[in-house]
């Protein structure tokens, strides 16, 4: 889909909600709190502002917002197990408001992560930031997963394979395929107005992934190894692109204590 300006309008708004959220949890992620009392507090503050969480009961899913610790690698399922010291967490949000989707998430630690886990985190930050400078009209989508590929290849990590970044707008999940990896035969050129998240997982070891069968929803790392996200909504401008979904506020990242 080619989005006209007043979409731009409306994904400015849902981009902002979701990045809110996110600003609002990110005090709340200390050792003891469980995952359960951060959807909450999440689902609370979506509703409030006049919006819906997209994951609850999409396709099933259980909650409002993903929370994935440690080896968890995406779609972990909040839970009343507290942080413990060292944890690395990242929370994923989706909102829907006026109808549009704003879909996030950030990585945040509980007490004092490893030096290893820190770094895993940054790298995976700055993969996500560096694959968004490459968006503008007339380059390839595959430019995104070329320059994750560049960036992370010198710390030994790898790219998670089989979970994508997608388009979105009025749909949570629509084409393209965004994927993390360069796929040389993936040659959609990037045009002014489309809409899609990037959202690279990135792990410690090995890129292979599990599917939990106990609950059908947690994706660990096979080798148990950590693996660390973060995600933005984005539309391709005229001339480059615009986040919709960069914090309103002073967040940054790694985050200064
Ligand atoms: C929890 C929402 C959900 C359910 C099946 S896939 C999925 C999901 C989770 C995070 C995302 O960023 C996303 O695009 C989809
Ligand atoms: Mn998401
Ligand atoms: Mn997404
Ligand atoms: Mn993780």
């Amino acid at each position: 889909t080619i989005h006209s300006q007043e979409d731009f309008d409306f994904m400015r708004k849902a981009g902002r909600l979701a990045a809110e959220t996110l600003d609002f949890i990110a005090p709340h992620v200390k050792v003891g709190v469980t995952t359960n009392e951060l959807n909450d507090l999440c689902h609370d503050f979506i509703i409030n502002a006049g919006a819906i969480p997209a994951p609850l009961n999409y396709k099933g899913y259980p909650k409002s917002i993903c929370t994935s610790k440690n080896a968890v690698v995406c779609h972990g399922i909040p839970d009343d197990k507290p942080l413990k010291d060292g944890d690395i967490l990242n929370i994923d949000v989706t909102v829907i408001l006026n109808g549009w989707y704003g879909d996030t998430s950030r990585m945040f630690w509980a007490g004092k992560p490893s030096i290893k886990a820190k770094r895993l985190c940054n790298a995976t930050y700055n993969a996500l930031m560096e694959a968004i400078k490459q968006v503008r009209p007339g380059n390839k989508l595959n430019k995104i997963g070329l320059t994750i590929e560049k960036y992370i290849e010198d710390f030994g990590y790898s790219i998670v394979r089989n979970y994508c970044g997608h388009g979105i707008g009025k749909v949570f999940h629509a084409p393209p395929n965004v994927v993390h990896f360069y796929d040389e035969g993936e040659d959609l050129i990037l045009k002014e107005g489309m809409f899609f998240t990037v959202e690279p997982m990135i792990n410690a070891g090995k890129h292979e992934t599990l599917l939990s069968k106990l609950d059908g929803w947690t994706v660990t790392t096979r080798d148990l190894s950590l693996s660390a996200q973060f995600e933005h909504t984005l539309g391709v401008t005229k001339d480059g692109v615009e986040i919709f979904t960069l914090s309103p506020k002073n967040w940054h990242f790694p985050p200064y204590d």
